[in-house]
Order: C-alpha cells, then sequence, then structure tokens
C-alpha cells in the first residue's frame, strides 16, 4: 500500500485536460500539495491508504477556478452606485468614494471579504489589481488562497502612491519580497491607456522583458476610449500599446471590446492573453468582446468578474454560463463557446494567462491539488447526460461544496475553515454603517 494525504471518492472527475477527459467513478489521491494519482475507485482503494478520505457521491471534481480580473477591496461597494455607464460610474462614484475611504484597513478588509466570496463560489486563484497590494498579499496568504496581484500604476495620485515612478517603486518593492512565494505573484498592473501615459508605458514595456515580468491592464473597454485615444495620440489603444513595446506573451488585455480586425490580429500576432468579464461588461453597458473571433484567431482567452461595485458578485459560475450564452449572441452562431470551452476559459485557460498552467488549471498527476467538489445529487441537476453541461448552464455557485488548495481545505461541506463568515459579514456591516453615517 501506498501512503498519501487525502482521497477523494466522487462519481466524475472533470479533467480539463488536453483531451478534456471526465471520468465516472474514479478517484483522485493527494500527496504533498499535489495531485498523485487519479485512477478507476477500486485501484484507489487497492493501491493507496490515506490520512483522510472523502466520499463525495454524486458530486463533480474539478480544478479550482482561475478569476483572472478583478478588484476585491472594491466588495464595499457593493451595490453603491448601479445602473451607470462606465466613465461616470467611475468618475461620479468610485473614485470619489475610493479618495475618501481606501486606506491599508480599508484594503485588508475588503479583500478578506472578497475571498470569502471568492472561496463560496469555487475561486482557488484570483488575480486583483488594487491600492496597498501589500495588504491583499497578507490577506491571500492567511486565507490560503493563490493569487496574482497586479500593483497599480496611474498618472495621478492616490492614497498608495503619488506618481508613476512611485507606484512603480512600491510594486517592485513589494515583487521583491513575494519573489520566491508559491501562492502570491506580483506583477505590473497599468490601469488603463487612458490614465497611463507613454512614459511610464514605455518604463513598464523595457521593465517587464528585462525582468520577465506580466503586466495586467484595463485596454478597449468601451468605444469611448477608443475615440479618445484616436484624438490624443492618432492611433487606436492596442496600437499604441504595439508600438509603445507592451504586447507579448507577458501581457494581459482586460475587456477588449470595439475591436477591428487590425486589433484582434496585434493580440494574436503577438501572443497577449484576453481577459473577458462579461457581466461587467454587460452591466455597464460598455460593449462586446468577440470571444469567437478572438478563439478563432488561436488567441487565449479567460474569464474574470471584474470587481463587485461593478458585476455585483464574484460568482465564477455566473460567469461562465452569461460568457456561454453572450458569445452565442455576438456571434449568432449558437456553436459558439460550448460549455467545455467556457469551463477551460474559467480554468486552464486563465492558468495559462497567469503563466500557471504546468501547476494549476486542470486535474493532472504531478499538478498541485487545486480542486473543488460540486454537488449534482439534488432535484436541480437531475437528470445527467453531461456533467460538463450541467457546470456551465445548470450549476449555481450554492453547489460548491468542498475547495483544496494545494491539498489544504479552504472548505468543507460550504463552511470555510481559514475565514470566520461570522468575521466576514460583521466587518461589512461596520463599513456599511461608517460610509452611511460620513454621508448625512
Ligand atoms: C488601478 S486598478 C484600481 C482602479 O480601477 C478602477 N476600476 C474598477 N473597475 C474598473 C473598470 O471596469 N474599468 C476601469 N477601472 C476600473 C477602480 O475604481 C480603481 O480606481
Ligand atoms: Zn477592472
Amino acid at each position: 500500500m501506498q501512503k498519501a494525504d487525502t482521497i477523494l471518492f466522487s462519481r466524475w472527475i472533470v479533467t480539463v485536460n488536453a483531451q478534456r477527459e471526465v471520468l465516472e467513478n474514479h478517484a483522485l489521491v493527494i500527496d504533498q500539495q499535489k495531485i498523485k494519482a487519479i485512477l478507476p475507485a477500486d485501484e484507489v482503494r487497492q493501491q493507496f491508504e490515506a490520512g483522510e478520505e472523502f466520499n463525495l457521491g454524486d458530486s463533480v471534481l474539478m480544478p479550482g477556478l482561475v478569476n483572472t480580473h478583478g478588484h476585491a477591496a472594491m466588495t464595499m461597494f457593493r451595490g453603491m452606485a448601479d445602473d451607470l455607464p462606465l466613465m461616470t460610474w467611475l468618475n461620479d462614484h468610485m473614485w470619489p468614494a475610493e479618495g475618501k475611504w481606501v486606506s491599508e484597513q480599508f484594503v485588508a478588509d475588503g479583500t478578506r471579504i472578497a475571498i470569502g466570496e471568492m472561496i463560496r463560489c469555487g475561486t482557488t486563484t484570483f488575480s486583483d489589481n488594487y491600492f496597498f497590494p501589500e495588504q491583499a498579499a497578507l490577506e491571500a496568504k492567511k486565507a490560503g488562497i493563490r493569487a496574482q496581484l497586479n500593483f497599480p500604476i496611474m498618472d495621478f495620485p492616490t492614497a498608495w502612491a503619488q506618481n508613476p515612478d512611485e507606484y512603480i517603486k512600491k510594486g517592485l518593492a513589494l515583487r521583491e519580497q513575494f519573489a520566491n512565494d508559491d501562492q502570491v505573484h506580483v506583477v505590473f498592473g497599468p490601469h488603463a491607456p487612458y490614465t497611463v501615459s507613454d512614459e511610464p508605458l514605455k518604463k513598464i514595456a523595457q521593465l517587464a522583458k528585462e525582468h520577465n515580468i506580466l503586466i495586467q491592464m484595463h485596454v478597449h473597454e468601451t468605444q469611448v476610449e477608443v475615440d479618445e485615444s484616436i484624438e490624443k495620440y492618432g492611433k487606436r489603444p492596442i496600437r499604441r500599446l504595439y508600438d509603445l513595446g507592451l504586447l507579448g506573451p507577458h501581457m494581459q488585455c482586460v475587456h477588449m471590446t470595439a475591436l477591428n480586425d487590425e486589433d484582434i490580429q496585434l493580440i494574436a500576432e503577438t501572443g497577449s492573453h484576453v481577459m473577458h468579464c462579461p457581466e461587467s461588461n454587460l452591466k455597464l453597458a460598455s460593449g462586446f468582446c468577440p470571444v469567437h473571433k478572438l478563439q478563432e484567431q488561436g488567441i487565449n482567452v479567460s474569464l474574470g468578474t471584474d470587481g463587485t461595485a461593478s458585476n455585483n458578485d464574484l460568482d465564477m459560475f455566473g460567469e461562465m454560463r452569461t460568457a456561454a450564452q453572450l458569445a452565442k449572441a455576438v456571434a449568432m452562431n449558437a456553436e459558439a463557446l460550448p460549455a467545455g470551452e467556457a469551463l477551460a476559459m474559467a480554468t486552464i485557460n486563465g492558468a495559462k494567462a497567469l503563466g500557471l498552467d504546468n501547476q494549476i488549471g486542470s486535474l493532472e498527476v504531478g499538478k498541485l491539488a487545486d480542486i473543488i467538489a460540486v454537488d449534482l445529487s439534488d432535484l436541480e441537476s437531475q437528470p445527467i447526460f453531461s456533467p460538463v453541461s450541467h457546470l456551465v448552464y445548470a450549476t449555481t455557485r450554492n453547489q460548491v461544496t468542498d475547495v483544496w488548495v494545494g491539498g489544504k481545505q479552504l472548505m468543507t461541506n460550504r463552511e470555510l475553515t481559514t475565514l470566520s463568515k461570522a468575521e466576514l459579514i460583521s466587518t461589512a456591516q461596520a463599513w456599511q454603517s461608517k460610509i452611511i453615517a460620513a454621508r448625512s
């Protein structure tokens, strides 16, 4: 008998491996943070004994979800300003609120609350763009979730830094601090083409190439952004970023609406990644990302929720379903973004964009044990012809029962193990009271 830490038995394993295998009546063996074996259940019983075993019944085991774009601490602003277009939402609501409230404590509390919600939705890795990323790093470490933290860079001052050089200096110092960390990765997060001028962008491009650092940026979020860029720089944002040397396999472009053929060609040719946030784009009426066309050109498209202040949740199951449905409407083609591809966008494509696809994003022997269990035993999941179809078109986040990151259990039977749900709720309510009191 071989020894292992944990064995998971469940009806289905949706691997999201290259062959997109869905296994039935198999078991998954975890040892020392990694997946040690995936075999028929009988063989696992004969070959392995483990410290703990879980019999998950009619559940699916699948890779933890990778939420590739968000602003976790903005969860404090959920529902504060709805039904507005992007620039009104930012200029008249979010930026004034951030000017008043953003601090180390605000970011620590808001990020922790968001992490609680993300774990409960089955997210095991998230990518975050916000001020005081050092607070987000500490909260991610404590909660046990994986994170790519994209330190902000803007032309204008905020509570975190005064000018682009200071943003870059502070961000690179944080990157240095987490240089050897396998859970938290710190990378460049220039805000958007309309808030960062050419000089800092050139510096970022050069440093990114020199030190092999990833970059995440809001790009082509609206037609207004494209029009203003043409007026100010004489070129579209994608072309400008290309000319400044930012595009490449290290570049993560978030949103990507209002694209023409040349934009798509530049993204494809440089191997840049696209992070699609369908619900935020719909709610802010920002525009449509042509996911089917991008995939036809071989572009890697991942999925993100964006922040809770624009989405208004961090539910990657909802995001997969919206993405799959919206892609069909945008392409006027019911075959666009089938369920299996939507699932890949939320897992292995996200891992690829973050440069982590050799470690996470699919359930394969040797990869880290970032795994979630989704219960398909109840009435709303019957009958089950295809678990993959159900995961995308007929599953809600409340069906996620268990979550493991690197073999460590962060949720068991819907109970968070590293965070206190009661503390998260009372902290959110305390901030709500403070914000309301300051209004009157
Ligand atoms: C430097 S990143 C934090 C910065 O981004 C703002 N923000 C949040 N959501 C969006 C979005 O969809 N597009 C552009 N900017 C966004 C947030 O309010 C922070 O100021
Ligand atoms: Zn965003």
